[in-house]
């Protein structure tokens, strides 16, 4: 058998595992070891002082007020319409995922209390956090692009609201757990509508995350992107969609809609959550350097190179 027959980039790197190490399969197995090296313990955060970072009750108006508007207007509506006009029927830009990284460069996150850093040295502080650990090439390489979907703002989006800060399902009640609480939802229709304000609203215990709408940004986008242009491994597919989605993987809100496939990629998330949050602390990327391991490293995984975004 070929090395790495049983396994297509898509494989996900968890059901492999069930592979008996015999003699036809050695190389397979060896190929899955690497996919797995995500999931053992880690040391990166380890130094990091944790209380320095997501501090929103302290954190300057320019945040606040980024919430009090994303929480006021992210509802099934919007939701439906953002959906069907950024994945089905906007006109598509074509660029490569380097040329991506430099024109999303220009964007200052408004709702980030942790970095003022331009997006590029973001995207390389996450990658060379990942690398620097021994992670598998398309984890790195999920740290590179993780923020690209926040090109969604050069693509007419309605400001930032709809494009960065945290995640939270639409179409049922609103987490107590989501950053600034249930009065930052206070204007939103949705928080007294009869169906969407009930603990399951639209939803059904264990539906899976794959049926929750998550408020729109650029988590969404990017992996709708990524599924459809790129051959990376489900569990990447999932650091992407869901990393901003702090109150379900730091906080255990809705568990209940979660199915078993959401389960395993829940740990995942968990496991590329440090490099995103904790990286803004590290030293400064040298951009150039870095850029032809980078190239290889994109070519790798989006094979037809250039992207419709
Ligand atoms: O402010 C940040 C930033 O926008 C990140 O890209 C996002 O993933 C986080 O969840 C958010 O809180
Ligand atoms: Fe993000
Ligand atoms: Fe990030």
């Amino acid at each position: 058998m070929a090395p790495g027959a049983l396994l297509d980039e898509n494989t996900s790197a968890r059901d492999g595992l069930q592979l008996e190490e015999t003699s036809d399969n050695i190389d397979a197995v060896n190929v899955l070891k690497d996919k797995m090296k995500w999931a053992t313990a880690s040391n990166f955060d380890a130094e990091k002082d944790k209380t320095q970072f997501r501090q929103y009750e302290h954190a300057c108006d320019r945040v606040k007020d980024f919430y009090r508007e994303q929480h006021t207007n992210q509802t099934v509506a919007y939701n439906l319409q953002a959906r069907h006009h950024f994945l089905k029927t906007r006109k598509r830009e074509e660029m490569t995922v380097w040329q991506a990284m430099e024109k999303l460069d220009t964007l200052i996150d408004e709702s980030d209390p942790d970095t003022s850093l331009s997006q590029i040295q973001h995207l390389l502080q996450s990658a060379e956090a990942i690398r620097r650990d021994g992670r598998p090439r398309w984890m790195q390489l999920t740290g590179l692009i993780h923020d690209l979907g926040k090109l969604l703002f050069f693509h007419g989006s309605a400001g930032q609201w709809d494009v960065v800060g945290d995640t939270f399902p639409v179409g049922c009640a609103f987490s107590p757990k989501i950053i600034y609480g249930p009065g930052s939802f206070a204007d939103n229709p949705d928080s007294r509508a009869p169906v969407y304000s009930t603990e399951f609203g639209i939803y059904s215990p264990r539906c899976g995350l794959n049926n929750v709408m998550l408020s729109w940004g650029h988590d969404e986008y990017l992996y709708h992107v990524c599924r459809d242009q790129s051959t990376l491994p489900d569990e990447a597919l999932a650091m992407i969609r869901y990393h901003s989605f702090y109150p379900w993987h730091q906080q255990d809100a809705y568990r209940e809609l979660m199915d078993e496939h959401d389960e395993r990629m829940l740990e995942a998330v968990r496991a590329f959550n440090p490099y995103d949050l904790y990286s803004k602390s590290d030293g400064l990327p040298d951009v150039e350097e870095l850029k032809p391991y980078y190239l290889e490293l994109i070519d790798e995984y989006f094979p037809q190179k250039v992207i419709r975004w």
